[in-house]
């Protein structure tokens, strides 16, 4: 878990970079001091990708984020029922890639049960805190309430024991239908700081700090979930699951990412959101 960084030290390096320094320059000299602080390192990796908010990218980020336990680098985690991969990680942005996640029967059982509730999928329209048909998203959606039926509740154990967040600070888990041709254009799941019906929706267990996407269908062609600032496409395999942590809501945490269009056959996937606190 990445620590934030000293006010001394954000002080002092916000200065060295008012005064022409450049971040590998930076880096450098405080190799050469002895410094290898992780949270540091992460700051300097952002500077030095072109993300233009300094003060952002150096302000202390939240230090207790959910994810799982991968000290050690292990290959399986125990989550309670079941043990699950670890596939892929990336440090930056935070994104680790599931394995046996959900059996095919639970895969089959949450489609079953959303498929008689779809509508055309809304997504919270920040502006007014209320929800809005979206062009962006052309698939079909449903939320469950938490715990309302066997397979959510067990999954929802589950992903609270996998990611060491309390089930109460999760969301009721939403299930999308991608249609051929149907997508998710590049979004962040925060809610974006600058709009004015965010204060309204983070009244609500507060922000967003983590996503998990999990495949119940796989298309039989496209369809994978991108993050096109790092150029990663995670392929949508049936059982399996993308997460991805943003410890601040800013493009800085590189967590843009979006589901490529369907070409053939039919996706499904189930999304867990994580807030910072219960969400009631
Ligand atoms: O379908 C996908 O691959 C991405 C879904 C997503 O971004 C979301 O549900 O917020
Ligand atoms: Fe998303």
């Amino acid at each position: 878990m990445s620590q934030p960084i000293s006010p001394e030290l954000r002080e002092w390096l916000v200065a060295q970079l008012a005064a022409g320094h450049s971040v590998p320059a930076l880096r450098a000299s405080m190799r050469a001091a002895g410094w290898h602080d992780s949270a540091t390192d992460v700051a300097l990796a952002q500077l030095e990708a072109g993300f233009p908010n300094v003060e952002v990218a150096l302000a202390p980020a939240r230090t207790e984020m959910p994810g799982p336990d991968l000290d050690g680098a292990p290959l399986y985690l125990d989550a309670g029922d079941r043990q699950v991969q670890v596939l892929q990680t990336m440090r930056y942005p935070r994104v680790i890639v599931f394995g046996n996640l959900l059996s095919v029967e639970e895969c089959e059982g949450l489609i079953a049960a959303a498929r008689v509730r779809l509508a055309r999928s809304l997504t919270v329209e920040t502006r007014t805190g209320g929800e809005v048909l979206n062009v962006d998203r052309t698939s079909d959606g449903m939320f469950f309430e938490r715990g309302e039926n066997e397979i959510v509740a067990r999954l929802e154990q589950r992903l609270a024991m996998l990611l060491r967040w309390p089930l109460e600070y999760g969301e009721g888990l939403q299930i999308l239908r991608y249609a051929p041709g149907a997508q998710y254009r590049p979004h962040y799941d925060y809610f974006d700081p600058n709009e004015p019906g965010t204060p309204t929706i983070l009244k609500r267990g507060g922000q967003r700090v983590a996503t998990l996407v999990m495949y119940l269908q796989e298309p039989e062609q496209g369809g994978a979930t991108t993050f096109p600032d790092v150029g990663l496409e995670v392929a949508p395999v049936r059982g399996t699951g993308v997460f991805f942590s943003y410890d601040r809501p800013d493009p800085v945490t590189r967590t843009l990412h979006g589901g490529a269009p369907v070409l053939a056959g039919e996706k499904w996937v189930a999304t867990k959101w994580l807030r910072e606190r219960e969400f009631k």
